[in-house]
C-alpha cells in the first residue's frame, strides 16, 4: 500500500558539464542534504541534491514495487537532455525504504531540484523543473558551497534494547536454530542522543566520507550512514552486487591482523553465515540474470573490522530496473536470516523497535532503470520529536548456530564505531 500516491508529473530535466568538482558535501543543503557518493579527490564518484523537484512516499508491503511503478511513469514521461550519459547524470531519484513491511517509517523517492556530481573525472550539474513550474533555468541556481556550521560532540547511550539485553536475544535466537526452528537470524540493536539546536549534520557526513572512502555515504530523508554493503548497482545491462556476512575485529598491529583475517576467512561459523547470504542474492538475481556468479569469498579490510564478501556478478535479461531487483532481493539474508519468513518473525519478536530505514535499501536509481543500492548499515535516522532532534543509531549481526552473545555484543559495538565516532 502506498500512503501517498502521486500523479504523474511531467519532469524537464537538462544536465551541463561543470567545472571539476572535488567536495560534493559542502553543496548541500544543511537542513535537508541529499547524497550518494563513494571516494575522495582524484576518484570522488557521486551526487549531491539541493530541493525537492518531487517526492514520492510509499509504505507497507508493496512499497519497493510501488516505487519502481511510480518511476517508469515518471521517467517514461520526463524530457531529459544530458550530453554526459555517466551513472548518475540525467534524471535520477534518490530513495530510501524502510526494512519491514509493518514499519511506520516512511519509504521516499526524492527528485531534487538540482544535482552537482562527478563520476568518471567528469562534473556536471542536473536542473530539474516540474511541468507548469517555473521553467526558466538562470545562473542564480548554480549552487555554491557554504561553510559548515560549528562543530559538535554527542554521546550516544543504548535505546531500548541494551547490549546485556541485545546478549539475551542472541542467545534466544541460539536456542530457537538448536530447536529447528530457523537456520540464521541478524538481530540489531540501537543507540540514540540528541543533536544540539543547530547542529550542522554535514559535519558527520564529512566524517563518514573522510573515515570510510570505500564506503556508500549517504544521506536521505534525515537518514544518513556509510554502508560497506552493495545490494544492487545495474549499469548498461549489467547488474552486480557485493554480499557481505561473516565479521572479524582488526588486529592491533600487522601479525594478528593478518591472523584475524585468515582466522575469518577460515572460520566455518562465517563460512555458514555468509553462505546463507550469498544464496538468497543469487536466488533473488537468477530470474531476471544470464550467467549469473557469485566469486568465491574473500576478506573485506574496513578502518573498523573486516567482513567474508562475495562479488555477485551477471547480465540482466529481461529490461528490470534496478529498483525492480531492489523488489526482488529485499530483504537479503545479511540482514534477515535465513528461511526468511521464519527470521523476520523472530525479528519482530526479540527486538522491542521498529528499524525504520536502517538495513534497508538506500540508493538512487535513473530514468533508464540503471541505478546503485547499498544495503543501509552503518546508518542512523534523524528525526524531529518535540522541538528536539534525536539521532538513533543501528547496528546488527547474522547469528548462527554456534554464535557467541559475548563476541555478538561486540560485534555491534564495532559496528556503530562509524556512527559514533562521526558525531563525537
Ligand atoms: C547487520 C549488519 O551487518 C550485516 C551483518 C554482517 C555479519 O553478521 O557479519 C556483516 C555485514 C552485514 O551484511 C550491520 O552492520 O548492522
Amino acid at each position: 500500500m502506498t500512503r501517498t500516491a502521486a500523479p504523474v508529473q511531467a519532469l524537464t530535466v537538462e544536465t551541463t558539464p561543470l567545472d571539476d568538482v572535488r567536495r560534493l558535501i559542502p553543496f548541500l543543503d544543511a537542513d535537508r542534504p541529499l547524497l550518494w557518493q563513494r571516494g575522495a579527490g582524484e576518484n570522488l564518484a557521486g551526487i549531491a541534491g539541493l530541493g525537492e523537484a518531487l517526492r514520492l512516499e510509499f509504505s507497507g508491503p508493496t512499497r519497493v514495487a510501488d516505487a519502481a511503478e511510480a518511476w517508469r511513469a515518471i521517467s517514461a514521461a520526463a524530457h531529459v537532455v544530458d550530453p554526459l550519459r555517466v551513472p548518475g547524470s540525467g534524471l535520477v531519484a534518490f530513495g530510501t525504504f524502510a526494512f519491514a513491511d509493518d514499519s511506520a517509517a516512511t519509504s521516499v523517492l526524492i527528485v531534487p531540484a538540482l544535482i552537482v556530481g562527478r563520476r568518471d573525472g567528469q562534473s556536471w550539474l542536473t536542473r530539474v523543473s516540474v511541468a507548469g513550474g517555473d521553467q526558466r533555468v538562470s545562473e542564480a541556481q548554480v549552487p555554491s558551497s557554504t561553510s559548515l556550521g560549528a562543530s559538535f560532540g554527542l554521546t550516544m547511550t543504548p535505546g531500548e534494547l541494551t547490549a546485556g539485553g541485545y546478549g539475551d536475544a542472541v542467545a534466544a535466537v541460539v536456542d530457537r536454530i538448536a530447536a529447528g526452528e530457523v537456520e540464521k537470524v541478524v538481530l540489531s540493536r540501537l543507540l540514540r542522543a540528541e543533536l544540539p539546536q543547530g547542529a550542522d549534520v554535514r559535519h558527520a557526513l564529512g566524517e563518514l566520507a573522510g573515515g570510510y572512502p570505500d564506503c556508500w555515504v549517504f544521506v536521505v530523508d534525515g537518514f544518513l550512514g556509510a554502508s560497506p554493503e552493495t545490494l544492487v548497482r545495474v549499469s548498461e545491462g549489467r547488474v552486480t552486487a557485493q554480499v557481505l556476512a561473516g565479521t572479524a575485529a582488526r588486529g592491533a598491529d600487522d601479525d594478528t591482523d593478518a591472523g584475524a583475517a585468515a582466522e575469518l576467512a577460515a572460520s566455518a561459523k562465517d563460512r555458514s553465515e555468509h553462505a546463507f547470504a550469498v544464496d538468497s542474492v543469487l536466488d533473488s538475481l537468477r530470474p531476471h540474470t544470464t550467467g549469473l556468479r557469485a566469486s568465491d569469498p574473500f576478506t573485506l579490510q574496513l578502518p573498523n573490522l573486516w567482513h567474508l564478501a562475495s562479488d555477485v556478478a551477471g547480465t540482466l535479461s529481461d529490461g528490470c530496473s534496478a529498483l525492480d531487483l531492489v523488489d526482488a532481493l529485499h530483504p537479503t539474508a545479511a540482514v534477515a536470516g535465513t528461511p526468511r519468513q521464519t527470521a523476520l518473525a523472530v525479528i519482530r519478536e526479540l527486538e522491542p523497535f521498529d528499524r525504520g530505514r536502517y538495513a534497508g535499501p538506500v540508493g538512487w536509481i535513473g530514468a533508464d532503470g540503471s541505478g546503485e543500492w547499498a544495503v543501509a548499515l552503518r546508518s542512523a535516522q534523524i528525526a524531529d520529536a518535540d522541538g528536539h532532534r534525536t539521532v538513533t543509531a543501528f547496528a546488527g549481526g547474522g547469528i548462527v548456530a554456534d554464535s557467541d552473545p559475548v563476541l555478538e555484543v561486540a560485534e555491534t559495538t564495532m559496528k556503530f564505531r562509524p556512527i559514533v565516532d562521526a558525531f563525537s
